[in-house]
């Protein structure tokens, strides 16, 4: 008889740890949760038009975010432009695509708004600032900045799923501590191409 230990923290930094017995040599091939509920990020409609995301399968990381409306950078502050239908990106152009939805998040979630690949592997369409960072704290609509990389113009029709939104969890209580020297490693300050690209790692 061997015993597997799982522990279990919490978001208030609380933990519990469970002992389970497990028979001869063998090992845990599945753990399953239940009684777990899904976190609850609340979703509003800043327009009525405005479309609630949605997984294209329930394992999809991302939700699929539909434009609403495109707007250049100085009129992000404009009211929502429902009545085109379809707007165009020209090459090489970038553009805010309002969603019409704003979030609330609990501490320690925040949104990605990231590409769709297909997208920008056959239309050179992508997020310029991708991951685009949503602050849990954030409540106004949440944007696309679409980046048109290809020479040929894109058209985006309302209700179109350009990007997506992923969940992801963050850190807030990191707190810097000066210091004076850091602890040596192995890499030390080596980056951008330290290690090379040809053959395996050691
Ligand atoms: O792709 C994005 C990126 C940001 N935002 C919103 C949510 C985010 O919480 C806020 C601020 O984003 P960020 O911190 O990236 O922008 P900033 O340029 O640093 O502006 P700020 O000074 O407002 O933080 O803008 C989006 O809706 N989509």
């Amino acid at each position: 008889m061997r015993k597997v230990r799982l522990e279990l923290g919490f978001s208030d930094g609380e933990s519990t740890a469970l002992t389970a017995a497990i028979p001869g040599r063998q090992t845990v091939t599945k753990v399953k949760i239940e009684g777990v509920d899904a976190l609850k990020v609340l979703v509003k409609k800043l327009h009525p038009e405005a479309m609630i995301p949605g997984r294209g399968t329930p394992l999809s990381s991302g939700l699929d975010l539909h434009a609403l409306d495109v707007v250049k950078a100085e009129n992000v502050k404009k009211p929502y432009d429902t009545e085109t239908a379809a707007f165009t990106v020209r090459a090489g152009e970038r553009v805010l695509v309002r969603t019409g939805l704003a979030l609330q998040m609990e501490a320690g979630i925040e949104a990605q708004v990231r590409p769709r690949s297909g997208l920008a592997l056959k239309h050179g369409i992508t997020v310029l600032n991708t991951p685009g960072t949503v602050d849990a704290d954030y409540t106004g609509d949440v944007g696309i900045v679409l980046w048109n990389t290809s020479r040929e113009p894109f058209e985006i029709r309302k209700g179109d799923r350009v990007a997506q939104l992923v969940f992801a969890p963050v850190l807030h209580n990191v707190k810097l501590v000066e210091a004076a020297e850091l602890a040596e490693t192995e890499r030390g300050a080596g980056a951008y191409g330290h290690t090379g690209t040809k053959g395996g790692c050691k």
